[in-house]
């Protein structure tokens, strides 16, 4: 009879292996914090693999590590920017998650880094995810990630069709039809990371800010339902740990 291997501390999500929580005293520390550990991971990936490869989220939270990111002293032209997820818009709509990296990230130093939008004009929907899915063949060196006041991360909502679709989906990135979510405000279709993308990531990063997500969060690591609240694969996905980020 083969003998069986206990189960290690890696296979509980809430292992403090799986998920480590970095609370900062202020939002500057938060971003110049988050900034440091992301320069370290990208100058690592650049010195090992001669590339790296950034994944960012959109949304309100992360713009002030994005523009701390862009002043670090880092290879720029190695590193690869793409994105977690996207709106269906045009790239340069001031609502577009690629619009947001420009304006943040993409400034300074990090103007020299190679930007990959996941929406282009003259694109359909279908190209779009065709296109992030071949850029995905190269692992991302870090998965950047938010949180909604929904439980969403990504885009994947709780409550959408789409939602069982994509938890279980073999591809990297899939189109996500968040129709009736109040959580995806006015941009119900996107273009979505999925569990199966998050996993190729070396490591994984959430960045959320402010008490009412402290305790959202709290409830995510309780609940053992990842359709109730999408924002559990950031640790329950196998792979790298979440290390995750907050300030007040
Ligand atoms: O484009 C998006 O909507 C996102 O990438 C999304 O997953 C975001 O990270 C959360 O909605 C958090 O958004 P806030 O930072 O605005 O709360």
């Amino acid at each position: 009879m083969p003998l069986q291997t206990p189960p290690t501390a890696d296979d509980d999500p809430l292992s403090p292996r799986r998920v480590q929580f970095h609370a900062h005293v202020d939002a500057d520390a938060w971003a110049w914090s988050c900034a440091v550990a992301l320069t370290g991971i990208l100058r690592r990936d650049i010195a090992e693999r001669g590339l790296a490869r950034l994944l960012l989220s959109g949304g309100t939270t992360p713009a002030p590590v994005y523009r701390a990111l862009s002043k670090a002293p880092i290879e720029w032209d190695k590193v690869e920017v793409a994105l977690v997820d996207e709106r269906w818009l045009q790239p340069d709509d001031p609502d577009s998650n690629a619009r947001l990296v420009r304006e943040t990230l993409l400034q300074n130093r990090a103007k020299a880094a190679h930007f990959e939008p996941i929406t282009r004009v003259g694109r359909t929907l279908e190209e779009s995810v065709a296109s992030a899915n071949a850029h995905a063949r190269r692992p991302a060196s870090v998965a950047v990630l938010g949180m909604g006041e929904d439980g969403h991360t990504a885009s994947l909502f709780s409550g959408a069709r789409d939602l069982p679709r994509a938890l279980a989906s073999k591809s990297d990135y899939v189109a996500f039809d968040a129709s009736g979510c109040a959580g995806a405000g006015a941009w119900p279709l996107r273009i979505s990371l999925t569990p199966t993308g998050l996993s190729k990531a070396r490591e994984r990063m959430l960045l959320i800010r402010g008490e009412a997500k402290r305790r959202l969060l709290d409830r995510a690591l309780d609940s053992n339902d990842a359709t109730l609240m999408p924002v559990r694969v950031a640790f329950s996905t196998p792979g790298a740990a979440l290390q995750i980020h907050w300030c007040p």
